[in-house]
């Protein structure tokens, strides 16, 4: 029988997922002593450099030393560079909302990824205090736990739910565009605005129809690459924020259940310019 690929690379992500969540569950005020990284709001706690060790160290064990490369936020936060080579890489998001983590929001996801000759292969995202497991293999379709998930078939705009994120940068030029953004969709009219703190999570509530369309500049890789899969294998599209085809290192992305709603959407969005996550790093 032919190779089922990667499946034994899959299977070990969603276990991995899981015993990273139940790491971050049981993560009391002990660890949640915050640090900041970009900026002041943009924040980091222990808990998000131990799950990220305990989840690259878990793959090490298991695949070996040296045959993998790795993407990791707090490994590049660190220093670590943030190129996608041909080799297989894990894109590794260990704990996505943080913000909501260290104030006790109920949405954060473990966010792991596959990609081989810079194509992603699967996307596992945890949401952990959900404890729901949100998956997909490339081709295979996407599920939530054992139940296969579709988009949503709303295709009126003004029928439509979406999803858009401020992010971490505070400058009042980016901060003037979001929401003139925010305010243009929410004036088409649509049925409203929602946002979960977790990019991970808004792609999985597109991939299960909870939403029509999750759009935002400035999120990672590692915040959309394991969302990405799950989308496209629910049946949904994404694209750049211009209209482009999608750009995991772009910094922006657009996620959405069908392309008349992402059209529709790409023309309300004011843009304004993100370093790419691969851009060659500033020698201080
Ligand atoms: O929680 P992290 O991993 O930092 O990722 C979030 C990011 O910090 C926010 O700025 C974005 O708006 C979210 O979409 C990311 O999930
Ligand atoms: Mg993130």
């Amino acid at each position: 029988m032919a190779e089922d690929l990667w499946k034994k690379e899959y299977d070990f992500a969603v276990a991995v997922a899981r015993k990273a969540g139940a790491v971050i569950r049981e993560a009391g005020e002990k660890e949640i002593k915050v640090c900041t990284k970009s900026s002041t709001v943009d924040l980091v706690t222990k808990t998000d450099e131990r799950v990220e060790k305990i989840i690259i160290g878990s793959l090490k064990e298991e695949f070996g030393e040296g045959t993998h490369c790795f993407i990791g936020e707090e490994s590049v936060a660190k220093g670590e560079p943030c190129i996608l080579t041909d080799k297989p890489t894990w894109i590794i998001d260990p704990v996505d909302g943080t913000t909501n983590f260290v104030h006790g929001f109920p949405f954060v996801a473990v966010s792991i990824a596959f990609a081989v000759n810079k194509e992603l292969e699967f996307g596992v995202v945890y949401s952990c205090l959900e404890d729901k497991m949100y998956k997909a293999r490339r081709g295979k379709g996407a599920f939530c736990d054992d139940d296969r998930i579709t988009v949503s078939d709303v295709e009126e705009i003004k029928k439509s739910i979406i999803i858009s994120e401020h992010g971490t940068d505070r400058s009042p030029e980016k901060v003037k565009k979001i929401f003139s953004t925010m305010q243009k969709i929410l004036c088409i009219p649509v049925h409203g605005l929602r946002g979960s703190g977790t990019a991970a999570t808004n792609m999985c509530l597109v991939a299960c129809g909870a939403v029509e369309a999750f759009f935002e500049i400035g999120i990672h890789c590692w915040d959309i690459a394991a969302g990405a899969v799950i989308v496209k294998e629910a049946g949904g599209i994404l694209l750049d924020v211009d209209g482009g085809p999608f750009d995991l290192m772009s910094r922006r992305m657009v996620s959405a259940n069908n392309k008349k709603i992402a059209d529709r959407i790409i023309k309300e969005i004011e843009i304004f310019p993100a370093e790419r996550d691969d851009a060659p790093i500033q020698k201080k």
